[in-house]
């Protein structure tokens, strides 16, 4: 593993250990040797281009697909081992496409997944309040919205309280209101050690709510860290934004970081609305800041902003992209 993971450390076996995990379909690698630990009670993203081997990756870590090769530890044991249901019964899952019985209400619903997964029916109501779904628990679900439905499928993987939760794309749908309440309920069972993995394609949902994250593509992990050690692996600029006085200023101060000759620096002038941007390599921040002083009240804002998850991801180039 790459020193420069921003792995926790805490001590004790991870949550999950993937090694050499890999799967064949005919003549596709939909996930290709990959090797990673997740420490117990991290928020942990999986992001990647469509067909990258995500939900492939979570269904071999929940014991649903086979691998062709390699190894999934849970908590240190095997989860092919003969433990397999004892195991399993500590896992949540809400996966990408919930499969739900129109006919039946929400709470049948969940009394009927309680029933497979030897979940008490007691914890069906209070999940129901928990996902905000208590007033619409006795609806049937041809009633009920994408979002009420994805709601239910998130109290359905919270069932048996497990320790360990995989989420595939569980925002899909939501409002904003209810994916902030979402990731706080993340929030909330990250703080009594469980574990959560999950996947979004909304880059800019996942940035300041995931311990780390790995980046897939092709099936293959091609970066992974925290956000901040991401930027650093990838020496990612940042951006800085000047806010001007006038159009003339906006020349002037273009002129006067030119003359520096700061290497890397890409400037871009938005004489319109009196904005400079630059792009500016993370060693010659304090040389730009210092420039930018000097600008005296020709200067009315500045603001600096780190690289996003987007940036980063797109920052990879052609190791996240799909494969023609
Ligand atoms: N049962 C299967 N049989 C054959 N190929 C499969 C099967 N399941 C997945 N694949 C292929 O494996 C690759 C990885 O698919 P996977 O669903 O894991 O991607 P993903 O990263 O979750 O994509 P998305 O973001 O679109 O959900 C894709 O090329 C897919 O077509």
């Amino acid at each position: 593993m790459p020193a420069n993971d921003g792995t926790s450390g805490k001590g004790g076996s991870p949550a999950i250990e993937l090694r050499g995990l890999s799967k064949q379909y005919g003549s596709l690698r939909a996930v290709d040797g990959v090797d990673l630990r997740v420490q117990r009670g991290e928020i942990f993203g999986l992001i990647g281009h469509n067909g990258a081997g995500k939900s492939t990756l979570f269904k071999m870590m929940l014991g649903l697909v086979a691998p062709s090769s390699g190894e999934v530890l849970i908590q240190g044991r095997p989860i092919s081992g003969g433990d397999f249901r004892a195991i399993r019964r500590g896992l949540g899952y809400l996966p990408e496409n919930v499969v739900l019985y129109d006919n039946l209400s929400g709470l049948e619903t969940l009394q009927f997944f309680a029933r497979l997964k030897g979940a008490a029916a007691t914890q069906c109501q209070p999940l129901l309040e928990q996902v905000g779904l208590a007033d619409a628990g006795h609806r049937p679900l041809r009633e009920y919205s994408k979002g009420m439905r994805q709601r239910l499928g998130f109290a359905q993987a919270l069932l048996g309280g497990p320790q360990l939760l995989f989420l595939d794309e569980p925002s899909n749908g939501l409002d904003p209101q209810a994916i902030r309440d979402f990731y706080r309920s993340l929030q909330a069972l990250r703080e009594q050690g469980v574990t959560v993995l999950i996947t979004s394609h909304i880059l800019a949902e996942l940035q300041e709510r995931v311990d780390r994250l790995a980046i897939m593509a092709a099936g293959r992990i091609q970066a992974l860290g925290t956000v901040q050690s991401l930027r650093e692996q990838q020496q990612a600029p940042l951006h800085i934004e000047l806010s001007l006085a006038s159009e003339a200023d906006v020349l002037f101060a273009s002129q006067l970081l030119d003359k520096q000759g700061l290497p890397g620096l890409g400037l871009q002038q938005r004489a319109q609305d009196c904005r400079l941007s630059l792009s500016c390599p993370r060693e010659h921040k304090m040389a730009a800041l210092a420039l930018a002083t000097q600008l005296g009240s020709r200067l009315l804002d500045l603001k600096i902003l780190e690289p996003s998850l987007e940036d980063l991801f797109f920052g990879l180039g052609d190791a996240a992209r799909r494969p023609a």
